[in-house]
């Protein structure tokens, strides 16, 4: 089985800018290829295929001596977002086991379509499924089972995030936090325009106090925490940051 990572970018440090591990420094590993078409997806180069040219076929040491020859010693988590990175096995495999053998802590982002055994190992497991304004289905029965198996055996901390645009992705949202009552649940506004240059931190604050109200007004919401993309108050649409 090959252990090749296709990496569309790798950047920082930077600054964690959601979910329960927000504000911490980070490096980050996208990789390419998503399962998924969110209509507002922020990262949809990693799966339209219009950067496919900067996706290169990775070994995990490529990939750890990479983010040393960009980080040096300024970190010691990294990030590995996507696409799906769900959709890579052993490699990933592989690359978690040489970041812990340098003692650097491994974080997660991805949707909870699909499982992958290395889930149990990482530091912090974000799993996002997805609203109706996204257009996709969610597998009940994955994402069921991906709970159930962190629950019992994960090493580290495992948390759901749900971005919210509308109305109906908000009741998507108290239907997945009910479903699993005990798992640490964050909401997250969603950015409407992924193209828009400059300082959209209004827009972005706007749809934030929005989702503020929600959360405030609902009893089923009295254990979520509500957060930003912090980094795009900050850098905006700006890619790698
Ligand atoms: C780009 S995705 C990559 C990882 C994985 N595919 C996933 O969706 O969880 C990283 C995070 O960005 C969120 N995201 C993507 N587009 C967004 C948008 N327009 N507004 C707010 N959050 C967004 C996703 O929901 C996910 O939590
Ligand atoms: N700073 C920063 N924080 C993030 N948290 C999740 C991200 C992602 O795209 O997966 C992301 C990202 O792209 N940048
Ligand atoms: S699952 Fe994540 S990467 Fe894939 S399309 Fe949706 S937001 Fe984008
Ligand atoms: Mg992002």
């Amino acid at each position: 089985m090959s252990t090749k990572i296709p990496v569309i970018e790798m950047f920082g440090p930077t600054i964690q800018g959601e979910g329960a591990v927000i504000g911490v420094k980070t490096m980050f590993v996208r990789t390419y290829g998503c399962d998924y078409r969110c209509s507002w997806c922020d990262s949809a180069f990693t799966w339209d295929g219009s950067a496919k040219d900067l996706r290169v076929m990775m070994e995990p040491e490529e990939v750890l001596s990479g983010l040393l020859e960009i980080g040096g010693d300024r970190f010691d988590t990294v990030t590995i977002s996507g696409g799906n990175p769900a959709l890579i096995g052993e490699g990933i495999s592989e690359l978690i086991g040489l970041l812990h053998d340098r003692g650097i802590k491994v974080a997660i982002e991805t949707q909870g379509s699909r499982w992958q055994d290395w889930f149990l190992e990482v530091d912090a497991l974000t799993v996002s499924p997805k609203p109706p304004s996204s257009g996709m289905a969610t597998d009940w029965t994955m994402l069921d089972s991906i709970l159930t198996e962190v629950g019992m055996n994960a090493r580290g901390s495992y948390s759901l995030k749900v971005v919210v645009f509308d109305d109906i992705d908000y009741d998507y949202a108290v239907q997945v936090h009910k479903r699993y009552p005990d798992v640490p649940f964050y909401l997250q506004p969603g950015n409407d325009n992924v193209t828009e240059e400059g300082d959209i931190s209004a827009r972005l604050l706007g749809r934030l106090e929005w989702l503020f109200n929600k959360a405030i007004a609902d009893p089923d919401m009295n254990a979520a925490r509500v957060l930003p993309q912090l980094h795009a108050l900050i850098w905006y649409n700006k890619r790698g940051k």
